[in-house]
Parts: C-alpha cells; sequence; structure tokens
C-alpha cells in the first residue's frame, strides 16, 4: 500500500470512530439521564474497571496499554459531557452563585488590610497597588495575616504566593489549606533588591546580611560572589531587616530590601538592583474570609487530590484539557501524616461566569476525594 492508499483507509477509520464516537456520547448523556431520574449516582466506579480489564485483555499484548488509556480518555470525555449537559444545581454551585451575585461589579479600593512585615516592604506596595485606600496593619508573619482575617480582625490580607526566578512561597500554600479564607484578588509587581547597611559603612566590612528568604533566593548570584567570611541569615521580611540594621551597635552587618528602605531607614546602599534576574516579578494574592467573585475574574485557584495510582494526576489534568482550559500553575504540597502523599494546587485560566466551567468543578466538587476552590479572581 503506498502513503496514499493508507490515508483513504485512515481517512476512512476516522470517519467511522468519529460517527460512534457522536453515538457513545448521546447514549452517554441517555444513560446519565436515566440514572439521575432513578436517583443512582451517575460515576460507577466499578463498572468502568470492568470495561477496561475487559478492553485490555480483548486488546491484547500488543495494544493493551494503548486501549485501556484510549478508553480512559473516552470515559473521561464522557463525564465531562454529561457533567455540562445534565447540569444540576448543587450545594457547590449554588454558594458560586450567591458569591458573584453579592460582590460589587468593582474590586473594593478601600478596607482594613493585614500585611507581613514592615513600613517600605514589597508586600505593602502590593497592599496599595491593590487597595489604595486602605489601612495597612502591619503583623509579625504570613500566618498572622490569616489569623487576623480568619478571626474578622481584618477584612483583607496581602501575601507573596510565587516568584518568577526564586519559586513558590510554601509557606504561604500550607496556610491556605489551613484556613477557611478565600483569594479575592491578585497582582504581579516587578521588585528589585538593594543591599544597604549603615551610613559610612564599606561593602567589605560587612560580615552577615539579613534579609526574608525569598530576597536571599532572588539575589543568590551576587551574595554568594561576596565569599564565604560573609553569612547570610533569614530574617521575618525585607524591611524588618532594614529596620533592624538601622537599630543595631553592629556596624557590620547589612540588609537586602527595596529602595527604599535605605530612605526610610537612614541606611546608605552599598549595591543597588542585586537580584538574579532582571525579570523578577513576585505575585501577590488577597485573601478575604468571604468569597467574593467580581466581574472580569480571570484566574480560578483550586486544591485538590489526584488518585494514588498510574496516570491518578494525569486523568485530573485530562478533565481541564477536556474543556480547554489552560493550566498556569500546578504545585505539590505533601499531605501532614501521609507518606509521599500529595495535594496539589492548581491555577486555571477560567472564569465561574462561564457555565462550563461552574460545571466541571462541581464534578470535581463532587467526584473528588479532596476539593477546595480558594477562588475566582481578577489577577492584574
Ligand atoms: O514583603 C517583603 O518585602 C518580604 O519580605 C516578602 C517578600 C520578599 C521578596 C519578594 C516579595 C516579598
Amino acid at each position: 500500500m503506498n502513503l496514499d492508499e493508507v490515508r483513504v483507509k485512515i481517512n476512512d477509520i476516522n470517519d467511522k470512530m468519529l460517527d460512534l464516537f457522536k453515538q457513545r456520547m448521546v447514549l452517554s448523556k441517555d444513560v446519565a439521564d436515566a440514572k439521575r431520574s432513578m436517583g443512582k449516582a451517575v460515576y460507577d466506579a466499578k463498572r468502568e474497571r470492568e470495561i477496561l480489564d475487559k478492553v485490555t485483555i480483548d486488546a491484547g499484548p500488543e495494544f493493551d496499554i494503548y486501549a485501556r488509556r484510549f478508553f480512559e480518555n473516552l470515559f473521561s470525555l464522557s463525564r465531562t459531557y454529561q457533567a455540562e449537559q445534565l447540569f444540576h444545581e448543587t450545594e457547590f454551585s449554588m454558594a458560586i452563585k450567591k458569591a458573584v451575585e453579592s460582590s460589587p461589579n468593582l474590586p473594593p479600593q478601600r478596607g482594613s488590610v493585614a500585611c507581613a512585615g514592615e513600613f517600605g516592604c514589597n508586600t505593602q506596595i502590593a497592599c496599595d497597588k491593590l487597595l489604595p485606600f486602605s489601612q495597612i496593619l502591619f503583623v509579625n508573619d504570613f500566618k498572622a495575616v490569616f489569623s487576623a482575617v480568619d478571626q474578622g480582625l481584618c477584612q483583607f490580607g496581602v501575601l507573596p504566593i510565587e516568584n518568577s526566578s526564586n519559586g513558590s512561597v510554601k509557606e504561604v500554600y500550607d496556610l491556605l489549606d489551613q484556613h477557611d479564607c478565600y483569594i479575592v484578588r491578585g497582582t504581579r509587581l516587578w521588585i528589585s533588591h538593594d543591599l544597604m547597611a549603615k551610613k559610612g559603612i564599606k561593602l567589605e566590612d560587612i560580615h552577615t546580611i539579613y534579609s526574608h528568604p525569598q530576597a536571599l533566593g532572588q539575589c543568590q548570584i551576587f551574595l554568594n560572589n561576596l565569599g564565604a567570611n560573609v553569612k547570610l541569615e533569614p530574617y521575618s521580611n525585607t524591611a524588618e531587616a532594614a529596620k533592624m540594621v538601622s537599630e543595631s551597635d553592629d556596624p557590620g552587618i547589612a540588609a537586602v530590601a527595596p529602595p527604599q528602605c535605605a530612605e526610610l531607614y537612614t541606611l546608605q546602599t552599598l549595591a543597588k538592583n542585586i537580584q538574579n534576574s532582571d525579570n523578577n516579578y513576585t505575585r501577590f494574592i488577597c485573601i478575604s474570609k468571604k468569597l467574593a467573585i467580581y466581574p472580569g475574574s480571570n484566574k480560578i485557584s483550586i486544591i485538590t487530590s489526584a488518585s494514588h495510582t498510574p496516570g491518578g494526576l494525569s486523568s485530573l489534568l485530562t478533565k481541564f484539557s477536556n474543556v480547554g482550559i489552560n493550566l498556569t500553575k500546578l504545585e505539590s504540597r505533601p499531605i501532614q501524616g501521609h507518606n509521599f502523599e500529595f495535594l496539589f494546587y492548581l491555577d486555571l485560566e477560567a472564569s465561574l461566569f462561564d457555565e462550563k466551567v461552574t460545571a466541571l468543578l462541581s464534578e470535581l466538587h463532587e467526584s473528588q476525594e479532596k476539593f477546595r476552590l480558594l477562588g475566582n479572581y481578577p489577577e492584574n
């Protein structure tokens, strides 16, 4: 057979498969419809497993794995189609509706906001960008930001979550799982770091440099070049490190902090723009106790689990590709007390104003062992 002849045959098979596929999708909807009207669960894991085992045997050793994956994908597509076609209100979808209806058309500009750090820190700049007329309450650490929001001391909390060169702020991911708070907004800031010390001090006089671990990580190349005699010490926050240096009696210490901190804390800049890369952006989130979904919300964050089996994560991800959703972030964090089991944090380019997306997330809410919507929010 020459190439043209093979192509003709393949086209013919494709046409037949497409026709069968469409027939199968319609039948899968009918089955779901019938099951639902009988009050039965639509998803039948046992039956799916039996069919998968049968096709694996029937396909023979050359094609068994291919056949199994092919049918797994077919089932996944059917389930997405069923969820979309037979969408029914669930507790989850009603909570979404309520949040959409009760949220104002524009994100708030004012309110009380908790910020970990001190005057002049990067997170304060993010607070000013997100809530320009807010009252900032500076607290000690990220945990205290969550507590302030959780206990109603502040309406909002702003936290760094991810940096373009240094990766995720893992502590914030863990705290998101531990608190009943929602992400209501996000923003991205270009971050630059300066090295600063007391006035009159030279770079060669410095023996210890303090800063937030994210900032130290973002300036690793410059800092490591200073040699082994210079110690790097993590500190709670960049601006707090600058303040501590200015108040300390030790002239040999310095801080990595945002440029404005030099003037704020009467320090002298020893080196400017010491970040590894100029492409140094940090994403910040704004959390709130109440779920709010403003018009224009283009990003969804969720926490979920995947089954601890081969293909478990892949079948979770397939559900998003089934409806054409782009994933912008996948973070995994170990589940405390479980051996090598993980929670997955996903960011999706999607909006709950789209019914298809609400249908998919409702389906996940029902089918996944763990599922939590962290928020649907605008990020700019
Ligand atoms: O807000 C700050 O300045 C911090 O210390 C946290 C931080 C560190 C580096 C980048 C963004 C936020």
